[in-house]
């Protein structure tokens, strides 16, 4: 008999939860990734019998290579720097709530696509007793394509369970106060650091415009937060912009399209940019990759004269007292 079941069971357990990440950055692993990830009709949601030719023809026969030698640009020795991050966010969570709790809490990370899966996470939860679990998906703002798939799979996984456990799901906190101020404060010891720009660019990952169309409340979250965050930070309008990055083929998605807004603000007069991305939890390809490197280039090679790259909240103590609070709001019941 398992050593835990003899003892009181934990009062609850957490499952943090992200996108996923590649097992390392070769052609093949990145395939692998992309071909779970791009297969969830809640990222694409295009006629399966339109999109799978396309995926399974032009896409998983093109993107990998090419993807792969992004990812190997920012893999560390540790690992995918998502997957690095995640691991440290979920220790830090667990110690903290202990230590405010006065007991062990466990505290499981699963990921949407790739390795540690959702079910492994919730059948690790199990293995220690739990019978109550909160699910923080780490997508301050929610989106169709990101949050959703979480419940998905949530309700998929327990399909197979007898007895299933009592769930709480945190749907969002693009508004917490704490979250606002946990990236206030990341700006500005950055500031500190390195002075402050011209203007304040938040980066957040865009959607198709369908989407929202269609009822998914994401662009409007991330207007939320930019506004409150400009506020904390006591901006004035000319001093923040708010953009989306990452677009993904031939639909139109949410603007303005940050690598446009960078190679457009050097003939606006505007030579020195802070970018941060507020809706990424952990810094990982988008991040480091796309705006850090990739966003650079653009800016500078546009006239831009000074550009500098905010890292995301990933394992600092404000960000991780916020997701600690988060859990224990939902669990108030519990303990
Ligand atoms: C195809 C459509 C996509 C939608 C819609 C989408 C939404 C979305 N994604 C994130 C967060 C992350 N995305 C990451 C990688 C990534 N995203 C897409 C496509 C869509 N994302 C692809 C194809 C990829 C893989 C890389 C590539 O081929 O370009 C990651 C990083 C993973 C890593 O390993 O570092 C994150 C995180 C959000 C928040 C979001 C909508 C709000
Ligand atoms: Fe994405
Ligand atoms: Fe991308």
């Amino acid at each position: 008999m398992n050593s835990m079941m003899s003892e009181t069971p934990p009062a609850f357990g957490v499952l943090l939860v992200n996108l996923g990440t590649p097992d390392s950055p070769s052609a093949s692993d990145v395939k692998r990734f992309l071909k779970q990830f791009l297969s969830d009709p809640r990222v694409v949601d295009l006629n399966p019998l339109i999109w799978k030719p396309i995926l399974n023809g032009i896409i998983l026969n093109t993107r990998p290579a090419k993807v792969a030698k992004l990812y190997q640009a920012i893999w560390s020795d540790e690992g995918s720097p998502l997957m690095v991050v995640s691991q440290r966010q979920r220790e830090k969570v667990a110690s903290l709530l202990q230590e405010q709790l006065g007991q062990a809490i466990p505290v499981e990370l699963g990921m949407s696509y790739g390795n540690p899966s959702l079910a492994s996470g919730l059948e690790k939860l199990k293995q220690q007793g739990v019978k109550r679990i909160v699910v923080l998906p780490l997508y301050p703002q929610y989106s169709c394509s990101t949050v959703a798939p979480v419940f998905d799979a949530i309700a998929a996984e327990f399909k197979g369970w007898r007895d299933i456990p009592e769930t709480r799901f945190n749907k969002e906190y693009y508004q917490d106060p704490t979250y606002i101020e946990a990236l206030a404060s990341s700006v500005k010891s950055h500031w500190n650091e390195h002075g402050q720009a011209d203007v304040l660019l938040m980066s957040f990952h865009g959607v198709p415009v369908r989407y929202v169309n269609e009822g998914d409340p994401y662009q409007a979250q991330c207007q939320a937060t930019a506004l409150l965050l400009a506020q904390a930070l006591g901006l004035k309008d000319e001093q923040w912009k708010l953009c989306f990055q990452s677009q993904f083929g031939k639909e139109e998605w949410l603007t303005p399209y940050t690598d446009k807004l960078l190679e457009s603000l050097p003939e606006k007069g505007v030579k020195s940019v802070d970018i941060m991305c507020p809706a990424f939890a952990a810094d990982c390809l988008e991040t480091l990759e796309e705006i850090s490197i990739g966003g650079k280039e653009s800016f500078i090679e546009s006239g831009g004269e000074s550009y500098r790259f905010i890292p995301c909240l990933n394992d600092n103590e404000p960000h991780i007292e916020l997701l600690a609070k988060l859990v224990t709001e939902q669990a108030a019941q519990w303990v």
